[in-house]
């Protein structure tokens, strides 16, 4: 599989706003080549829309497009990915469907980062590293849970949640392959 980049914007209706794709520009033109569609409360014929016009402007920066859980939606909207919830489909059984597919996974401690590589997924995002206002009720995980998950996995681990610029250099010095954002990108 190609090297992934080491940013990775992850999209939220209400943080991009009225604009959605002119926020997904804006991202990308800030030299963002990994991009995650993530919707949890549209139908999947509007999903499935908003997918489309999104692989039209990431092909016009080259950047990857995953596609949040709906494994139908990437393979029809030809995305280089899906990523898969902590409970949704086996990633084993999406690269039976569609091998050629990049399979992120969010993991949210060491035994489903452990279980989604044993899978075949090919990366794994941890969080939350850092207290996040997505999750204002999950307590964060640390940096030191960070380091070791990025000790025992041998796929590239995105550091996710509450990651800001200035944090990223921590992030890397405890393993990570990379990291994962909604807001960093928008501010
Ligand atoms: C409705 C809804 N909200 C949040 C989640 C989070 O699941 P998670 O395993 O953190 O995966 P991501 O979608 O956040 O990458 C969910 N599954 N459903
Ligand atoms: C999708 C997701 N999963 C765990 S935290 C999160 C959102 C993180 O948002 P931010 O990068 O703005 O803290
Ligand atoms: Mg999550």
């Amino acid at each position: 599989m190609m090297e992934l980049p080491r940013l990775y914007a992850i999209t939220d209706p209400k943080a991009y706003g009225e604009d959605f794709f002119g926020t997904l520009k804006k991202v990308l033109e800030r030299g963002v080549r990994m991009i995650q569609l993530r919707e949890k409360e549209i139908s999947a014929r509007e999903y499935y829309q908003k997918a489309l016009k999104a692989r039209q402007i990431t092909r016009e920066y080259s950047a990857l497009l995953l596609i949040n859980e709906r494994v139908d939606i990437a393979i029809a909207v030809e995305a280089d990915g899906v990523h898969l919830p902590e409970n949704s489909l086996p990633p084993s059984v999406v690269k039976k469907l569609k091998k050629d597919l990049i399979v992120g996974y969010s993991a949210h401690n060491l035994e489903s980062a452990i279980y989604a590589q044993q899978e075949g997924a090919d990366f794994v995002t941890l969080s939350p590293i850092f207290r996040t206002e997505s999750h204002p009720e999950v307590e964060p995980l640390g940096p030191g849970a960070l380091k070791e998950v990025s000790q025992r996995l041998s796929i590239p681990v995105f550091a996710l949640g509450g990651v800001t610029w200035d944090r990223i250099k921590l992030c890397y010095k405890n393993g990570a392959y990379g990291v994962a954002s909604i807001r960093m990108f928008l501010s």
